[in-house]
């Protein structure tokens, strides 16, 4: 289907506006103590709500005039256009012809038929599938729905990798407090053998329920670990006599303790997976925007329907705010525009995200399958090549693991790394230490740390402390390192699923400035291709290995010669 070519932000007037803003602050000295002194209102003016989130992104190396500017940006690049073509079901998924519709996975019910794409009803088929995963969720939750030998589920373990590990993983840790049914999930999602052995070695079989997740059904290291969890499964319940070994048992082992989620059904039927116990989606939800998607299956199991659709509701809110929310006033394509500003304007290479909340302590491990493979690419969607540096590496730890870790080369080292910090107000496990709460210590961190990045403290403030001259330098902290603070009440799955909603849409609106294609992902076919290849000439065809280049044939000859 035909799309429109990108507009080429450089050479948009908005972008040379922003180049000689950019200019001009580098003139007359960034310097936040100044900007904040000089300004009263800046934290007010560069404050916003959205969802039930708060956002302060006073401590950027921005004034109020550059968001003006990139929300300008974000206007000459169309960024309106194709957030409505996103939401309306227009192939802009054009490398692959798809729809890009992972927001329509929580519109509600009452949206039924408002939106038919391609003759398809998709927010029916949406809530369709929904219900069926609720229904099956409460049978095993109640423990009507148990294993071969009668006894209730008390582990699901999901098998998937990338878009079908990280997103329900990430918000199974997040969500921990609200798994209310004495079910606990586990993810498996390296071919390594290590990984299903060492998550399989003190599970009951007769207890736990495995989800084989693949948007494909086709990848590798899915169904590699799916048949070895078959066999783990029937080995082990043969062995504690649960079921005698026959064919017929053993179906019926597989139909109660394994059910799928793809797009190919027709797969998981092959697979021996009862098509009853099979939930779809559909190929207009890329795998790193599906964990809202049948792909969270595992969490609707462990928190519940009622909690899963809050989560939907979570994500939702954020999608009309930044459908609906002029691009000047919108802190989510800010956000977006403000990481371009960044990137390009004072050449970034990295981002970190760090959540003050042990629960998200697989965030920044989602964030970079969402961010990085969607916006790692170098040709826009025409196929012509890009006209500035795109993608940003995403990394980070909870604080304040990361304090006494990486922090330093934040705050001293000669790069600049922009920062999100991430807090909720509340914790579920309140606790004192002596008098104080130990809550109120970890968020002093979070203030403490953006406040010290953002002031920094001079050589004179060094002095006074009495520091002996010849280490005042190491001392010294320039300041000025951007960081943005996103505040919430607590951490549920509703403000869960708007953090969520909030990078996907950062992720849109950074890809279109750059003109990419965020929804394809052909970096990763080639490796994949040569691990095919490579595979017989790893074992024994010496014509295989003789036919690889001499590196690969190097290191392939030295694991033949070492192993046992
Ligand atoms: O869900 P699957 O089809 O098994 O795909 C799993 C993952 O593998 C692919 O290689 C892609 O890089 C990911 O975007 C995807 O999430």
């Amino acid at each position: 289907m035909a799309i429109n070519p990108p507009v080429d932000a450089t050479q948009t007037k908005a972008w040379a506006a922003l180049q000689d803003h950019f200019q001009s602050l580098q003139d007359e000295g960034i310097d936040l103590r100044a900007w904040f002194a000089n300004d009263p209102q800046r934290t007010e003016k560069l404050s916003f709500e959205a969802g039930d989130l708060h956002f302060d992104l006073s401590k950027n190396l921005i004034q109020p005039e550059t968001l003006s500017l990139l929300a300008q940006l974000g206007r000459e690049v169309k960024l309106d256009e194709r957030i409505e073509s996103m939401f309306k079901g227009e192939h802009i998924n054009n490398t692959e012809d798809r729809a890009v519709l992972h927001t329509a996975l929580r519109m509600p019910e009452e949206d039924r038929g408002s939106l038919v794409v391609d003759g398809q009803d998709v927010v029916g088929d949406v809530r369709d599938t929904l219900k069926r995963i609720y229904a099956f969720a409460d049978q095993v939750r109640s423990g009507e729905w148990t294993g071969v030998s009668g006894k209730r589920i008390t582990t699901v373990v999901n098998i998937g990798i990338g878009g079908s590990d990280l997103g329900p993983v990430m918000a199974y840790e997040a969500l921990k407090p609200y798994a209310d049914a004495g079910i606990s999930a586990r993810y498996v999602s390296n071919i390594d053998p290590n990984d299903l052995a060492e998550k399989t070695r003190d599970l009951d079989p007769e207890t736990t329920l495995f989800i084989i997740v693949s948007k494909t059904f086709t990848t590798l290291e899915t169904l590699t670990n799916a048949r070895q969890a078959r066999s783990w499964l029937l080995d082990h319940l043969k062995a504690q006599g649960a079921v005698d070994g026959s064919d017929a048992q053993s179906a019926e082992a597989i139909r109660k303790h394994f059910i799928a989620v793809s797009t190919a059904l027709d797969k998981v039927e092959d697979f021996g997976i009862d098509p009853t116990n099979a939930f779809g989606f559909w190929n207009w939800v890329g795998g790193r925007y599906s964990v809202d998607s049948a792909v969270g299956t595992s969490l609707a199991i462990t928190i519940g329907p009622e909690r899963f659709e809050e989560f939907l509701a979570g994500f939702n809110a954020i999608d009309r705010y930044f459908r609906d929310t002029p691009l000047e006033e919108n802190v989510v394509a800010l956000m977006g525009l403000l990481n371009v500003w960044y990137v390009n304007f004072f050449g970034a290479h990295s981002h970190a995200v760090l959540p003050y909340d042990q629960y998200l302590h697989r965030f920044p491990a989602y964030l970079q399958q969402l961010t990085m493979e969607s916006n790692g690419k170098s040709v826009r969607w025409d196929g012509t090549p890009v006209t500035s540096m795109t993608g940003e590496i995403f990394w980070g730890e909870p604080g304040t693991n990361g304090q006494h870790a990486f922090y330093q080369l934040i705050h001293q080292g000669t790069r600049l790394i922009p920062a999100d910090f991430i807090a909720f107000a509340n914790t579920p496990n309140p606790a004192k230490d002596e008098d104080q709460d130990v809550h109120e210590l970890f968020l002093a961190n979070y203030f403490a740390q953006t406040k010290a990045l953002a002031f920094g403290k001079t050589a004179d403030e060094v002095r006074a402390e009495g520091t002996d001259e010849s280490i005042v330098p190491a001392r010294v902290f320039t300041g000025n390192r951007p960081t943005t603070s996103i505040l919430g009440d607590d951490l549920t799955p509703r403000s869960l699923g708007e953090l969520i909603a909030l990078y996907e849409h950062i992720t849109l609106t950074e890809g279109t400035v750059w003109g990419v294609d965020s929804f394809d992902q052909w970096g990763v076919e080639l490796g994949k291709k040569l691990a095919k290849e490579i595979t017989p000439a790893i074992s024994q065809d010496d014509q295989a290995l003789a036919a690889q280049d001499q590196s690969t044939r190097s290191l392939i000859e030295f694991y033949r010669a070492h192993r046992h």
